[in-house]
């Protein structure tokens, strides 16, 4: 069931007429469904049945802080990348105890930070990321608790940009490399061995990569019980793709139900790190069009919403779909460029879209949920979008648009 649904010519969000919400309250707008959200994170933590478990929603994706309590409220865990995600988490009410900390750059005060929260474990990507777990831990006398991102050195079949399992990227450390990592972090008094993490990519449609990583890992597993080495948990990592298009991932429950078949009946607790899938479908970005214009044949649908607001069109080509937020059968088809405002050449929504528009309409960029807000920035000096989440008729306003002054907090003219 889509909460972002048709009733007659009009777009809905759950009950809400979106063309009411950009009238109260502007565009550029991102509207969040909180059934959505919801019912994505249900599919993830049902699939895994009776076996223990941890879904640690990827921060990243969306960090609103209405969002991640709407996480906290079902129990969720989180996947942080950073110190300011942590405080985030901790901010909206989530639980540092299912916390796991992601990211090759990890500073010694964000560790600081992260041990005296007290979380999950530290996803450890490098050697000497481990050298200075230990060191900080000793320093505050506490015992820190570590997985190992291993770098399966699969092909995750996705953009070169999101894929992160392939050895020449940064993220993790070889099987090779990781049963001497193993062996030091379990000599080093200060950590305390907890599992193994690996993450291949983002956008993922099909499951062999994932089970592929995973069969590499499981192997893994087994060798270092051998050596004495055994682990509790396992973090399969995020990864799993949406429809943009015309893609056909695998359903969370599917994909969750082939993982666990893998585990078979090991007895080791399963965490999963999703983001995309499920904030991706939660959120449109609403957007007017200013003009319409036409250079020499081609021709353009100039709209109030920009690279700035959601970049991943700019970055890696991605296809959103862009529809009308009430139709019009009036009118006749023509081919658009859905531009912004933003000064680049590379500033567009999307690419030769064929719709029936006059200046003043509004247009929904679908999927907008994930990688959409968290990737935004004032480029042009433009205010950041407002964010609302409606709940049925309820609607929340979740993050206020940014005002022009305080585009220069912080800044400072010279005495
Ligand atoms: C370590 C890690 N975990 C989880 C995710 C979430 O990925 P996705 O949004 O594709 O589920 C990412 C981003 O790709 C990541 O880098
Ligand atoms: N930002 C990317 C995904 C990156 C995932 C982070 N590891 C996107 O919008 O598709």
């Amino acid at each position: 069931m889509d909460f972002f649904n048709r009733k007659g010519t009009e777009l809905y969000a759950e009950d809400c007429a979106v063309a009411d919400l950009a009238k109260t309250y502007g565009t550029p707008l991102f509207v969040y469904s909180r059934a959505t959200i919801e019912r994505h994170w249900h599919a993830f933590d049902q699939a895994a049945g009776e076996r223990p478990h941890l879904v640690c929603y990827a921060v990243k994706a969306n960090s609103n802080l209405a969002v991640l309590n709407v996480l906290a409220r079902l129990g969720s865990g989180f996947d942080i990348v950073s110190q300011g995600e942590l405080a985030r988490v901790i901010a909206a009410g989530g639980d540092p105890a299912k916390v796991v900390f992601s990211g090759v750059g990890k500073k010694s005060a964000e560790i600081a930070y992260a041990l005296q929260q007290g979380i999950y474990c530290f996803n450890v990507e490098s050697e000497a990321e481990l050298d200075r777990i230990q060191q900080v831990a000793q320093q505050l006398n506490v015992i820190a608790p570590i997985s190992l991102r291993v770098n399966p050195d699969v092909d995750a079949g996705t953009h070169p940009y999101i894929s992160t399992g392939l050895k020449e990227n940064k993220f993790g450390v070889s099987i090779s490399d990781a049963h001497r990592i193993y062996a030091k972090a379990e000599s080093y008094p200060h950590i305390a061995v907890k599992g193994i993490d690996c993450h291949i990519g983002s956008q993922l449609t099909e499951i062999n990569p994932f089970l592929d990583a995973l069969e590499r890992i499981l192997l893994l597993v087994d060798n270092l019980a051998q050596q004495g080495i055994e682990l509790s948990h396992i973090d399969v990592g995020g990864g799993l793709g949406v429809c943009y298009q015309d893609e056909q991932p695998p359903h969370p429950n599917e994909y969750a139900k082939a993982i666990a078949d893998k585990l078979a009946d090991r007895d080791i607790t399963l965490i999963y790190e999703p983001g995309r899938a499920i904030m991706a479908n939660a959120g449109i970005l609403v957007t007017e069009v200013e003009f319409l214009k036409t250079n020499q044949d081609r021709h353009f649908a100039i709209v109030d919403g920009a690279m700035n607001d959601l970049i991943r069109p700019s970055l890696y080509q991605a296809w959103q779909n862009i529809i009308p937020v009430v139709e019009r059968p009036e009118l006749a088809k023509q081919c658009y460029d859905i531009v912004g405002p933003v000064c680049e050449t590379g500033d567009f929504l999307g690419k030769n879209r064929e719709l029936a528009i006059n200046a003043g309409d509004l247009l929904a960029v679908r999927s907008s949920g994930a990688y959409g807000f968290t990737m935004s920035s004032n480029y042009n000096s433009r205010p950041r979008a407002a964010e609302i989440m409606v709940d049925g008729e309820q609607v929340y306003v979740v993050r206020e648009r940014e005002t022009i002054e305080s585009l220069w907090q912080g800044e400072s003219l010279l005495p």
